[in-house]
């Protein structure tokens, strides 16, 4: 009997998943793994715990999802903590694995846990790409030869055809039966939890729910459902609230959706309802997305480096007091604080706020660009190591912004974009 494994991480769907849909096809008995890596429940970059509270309910939620998926096409989901290449290593050799596929992912650590694990075994670890609309070899350039600025990037890419996304795989010949897998998704959830300071409260939680059923319904809502999209140039700049933005991120980073079903929903629902500025700005926006990947699969390690990819000379300096003032909303500064307490509280930010908050933090504490990211690391339910650690560079002027360091007037911003001061009221009182 051929026996498979795919180890999910940034992919927990079955839908345009080409990775799982090879192996069903070519094994008669497929099980799906998961390992959470355990350096996220430790303090890491800069003191800070990658795995936040939010990220970590949005993401238990997804898996418990998926494992029901797999279950009804004959499969099993193994979840574990722990180091993967040991976790997955003792896994083949337990259970006599003959093939092991993962999906690219554009994080350093990602690309060292696979390296790691290929060095461990001696089976085939086919690697497969389904975490950006292009696949590599259909980009128009060389990684290397990657444009520094996006416009450029964005010209070269924009009306280029992508892939359609596939339908999810058929069930597998031979069900998964198990007598016991190492752990159950309950005791995990139970490990997990433990260690976390925090425990999940619900009273501002907004209506993210892990999973790909929840995904592809907030793809339909603001689409076809609520024709949300027709309005979204003049709405992407809000502040709080759930239509005035797409709110696919978190599905989007933890691979819910991939980035071919959204941009194949827009051109259907361009095709449907006709076209227009609002229309295209959403697909424009998933471009930026796609640069960030790109980026970090192109500068590896220096995402996270001071000088960033540009090896420029940040700001430098670090206020202890400030920065934790920063993270609690506590700065004095009503605008800042009322974004950062949004995010303590729900893990979720607008574009406009993460601007604004990382703008104050580089400029007006002089604080190094890196303790803001690797706060929001931790904070944010949508973290995406590219766009996150990208986004934070290019406004501290040492990432792909041709215009270096992005300062904003935060009293201006406040005027443009809370001028009644009713965001202010909610988060700060
Ligand atoms: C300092 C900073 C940190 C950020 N960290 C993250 C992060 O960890 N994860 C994350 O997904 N986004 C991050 N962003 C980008 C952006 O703020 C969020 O993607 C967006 O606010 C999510 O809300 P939405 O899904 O409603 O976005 P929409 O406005 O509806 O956009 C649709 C999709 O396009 C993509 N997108 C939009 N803007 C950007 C952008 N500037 N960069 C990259 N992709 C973009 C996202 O996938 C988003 O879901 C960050 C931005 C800044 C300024």
């Amino acid at each position: 009997m051929r026996k498979a494994i795919y180890w999910f991480r940034y992919d927990l769907r079955l839908e345009d998943n080409p990775g799982w849909s090879q192996l069903v096809a070519n094994n008669d008995w497929v099980i799906g793994v998961y390992v959470m890596p355990s350096r996220w429940l430790l303090p890491q970059r800069y003191q800070q715990k990658s795995l936040g509270l939010h990220r970590q309910e949005f993401l238990l939620e997804s898996l418990q999802q998926l494992r029901q998926n797999l279950r009804e096409k004959g499969s099993e989901l193994i979840l574990i903590v722990g180091e993967p290449a040991a976790a997955l290593s003792r896994l083949i050799e337990e259970w006599d694995i003959g093939a092991i596929t993962v999906a690219e992912h554009p994080g350093s650590d990602e690309q060292a846990d696979v390296q790691r694990l290929r060095e461990k075994i001696d089976i085939p670890l086919r690697t497969v790409e389904n975490f950006t609309l292009f696949d590599r070899a259909e980009l128009p350039f060389n990684l290397t030869e990657l444009p520094l600025i996006f416009s450029q990037f964005r010209k070269w890419v924009e009306t280029r055809p992508f892939t359609r996304s596939l339908p999810p795989a058929p069930r597998l010949r031979q069900p998964v039966v198990l007598n016991n897998s190492p752990c159950e998704l309950d005791q995990w959830l139970g490990i997990v939890r433990a260690q976390q300071l925090v425990q999940p409260g619900d009273s501002k939680r907004l209506p993210f729910r892990g999973g790909s059923t929840a995904g592809l319904a907030q793809l339909h809502y603001f689409l076809a459902g609520q024709h949300l999209i027709n309005n979204y140039k003049n709405t992407r700049n809000g502040l709080d609230g759930w239509d005035f933005s797409s709110k696919l991120s978190p599905w989007l980073a933890n691979g819910c959706l991939s980035a071919r079903q959204v941009a194949q929903a827009i051109k259907d629902y361009e095709q449907a309802h006709g076209a227009n500025e609002s229309t295209y700005w959403l697909y424009f926006e998933l471009l930026w997305r796609e640069y960030f990947q790109w980026l970090a699969f192109r500068f590896g390690k220096r995402l996270f480096a001071l000088r960033g990819i540009q090896d420029k000379n940040p700001l430098l300096s670090f206020y202890p007091e400030a920065y934790t003032a920063w993270c609690a909303g506590n700065t004095g500064n009503a605008f800042v604080d009322a974004f950062m307490r949004q995010l303590a509280a729900t893990g979720w930010m607008s574009n406009r706020g993460r601007q604004i908050v990382a703008s104050y933090l580089i400029n007006q504490l002089g604080v190094d660009w890196r303790y803001g990211a690797a706060w929001f690391e931790q904070q944010l339910i949508d973290y995406d190591c590219a766009a996150n650690w990208g986004n934070w560079q290019y406004l501290a002027g040492v990432g792909t912004d041709p215009r270096g360091r992005r300062e904003f007037n935060i009293q201006k911003q406040r005027d443009s974009y809370d001028p009644d001061g009713s965001f202010i009221a909610r988060w700060v009182g």
